[in-house]
């Protein structure tokens, strides 16, 4: 199995914020989690990424159990995620900002930094190679030089997505990635993540935007007050009647 979670569950004091969730990640696809506001999709993420550590339950990933990894760890494995809103080093470089992100595959000491020892210099052009690579695969190579804070909303959200693929991963997990930008820009957000999964890449990501989900997503799961209420694919997920109470509002085309 890929990545797979085995009753997750998480309490926040009195609050079950994930609860027994049992969830199969499909190696190279397109999965999504979607759910309304406080479901429990984020709090989910968080549980995989070893942000939180879960009340009880198991994620394993290529049959490893990483339930109790911390964050860097798991990101070292594979797993990379991006969250709700990017804090970027907004007066540095976009390069700058995405070469941190292979940092975690260089071995390079604090000692080496210092003394800009061949390791330093090799791993930091390493660095610099990679962050154009995936900088060019999101397409932003025309800003690489310009500073963060000066780039607009949509390309952000594409920063956000190298920062994640400069870690070189199998599975990324996207936290609402197309949140505040307009439909034509969510449909290029879209055509990055079908080239993702293209690749080879695993995507998994939370998205409020339906219309956007229903096209995009292989293999869906719907979370309802921790619960997950429905799994399986777009039409199954529209035609499903919890999911059309529950979270549709009645209105499975919203
Ligand atoms: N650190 C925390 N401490 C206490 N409660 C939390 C914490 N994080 C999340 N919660 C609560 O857990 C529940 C699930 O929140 P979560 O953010 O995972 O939902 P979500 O489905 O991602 O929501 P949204 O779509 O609004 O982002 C909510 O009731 C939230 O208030």
């Amino acid at each position: 199995m890929f990545l797979e979670t085995k009753q997750l569950t998480k309490q926040f004091g009195g609050l079950v914020a994930v609860n027994q969730v049992d969830f199969s990640i499909e190696k190279g696809k397109i999965n999504a989690i979607i759910g309304p506001n406080g479901a429990g999709k984020s709090t989910f993420f968080n549980l995989i990424s070893g942000t939180h550590s879960p009340s009880s339950g198991q994620v394993l990933y290529n049959d490893k159990d990483i339930t109790k990894l911390p964050p860097n760890k798991i990101a070292e494995l594979g797993v990379a995620r991006t969250f709700q809103t990017t804090n970027l080093f907004e007066q540095s470089t976009v390069i700058d900002n995405v070469i941190v992100g292979h940092r975690l595959r260089t071995n390079s000491t604090l000692f080496d930094a210092i003394l800009r020892t061949k390791r330093y210099k090799r791993e930091e052009q390493r660095c610099r190679d990679k962050a154009m690579e995936v900088l060019e695969f999101v397409g932003l190579t025309q800003v690489a030089d310009q500073l963060a804070g000066s780039i607009t909303q949509e390309e952000k959200k594409r920063v956000a997505f190298a920062l994640a693929l400069a870690t070189d991963p199998e599975v990324v997990f996207l936290d609402e990635p197309a949140a505040g930008i307009n439909p034509e820009e969510t449909e290029g957000l879209a055509e990055l993540m079908n080239k993702m999964a293209a690749r080879g890449i695993t995507v998994c990501l939370i998205e409020h935007k339906m219309k956007m989900i229903m096209k995009l997503a292989d293999h869906i799961m719907v979370l309802n007050y921790g619960e997950k209420i429905a799994e399986g694919t777009a039409e199954e997920i529209m035609s499903n009647q919890a999911v059309i109470e529950a979270y549709l509002g009645g209105d499975a085309s919203a």
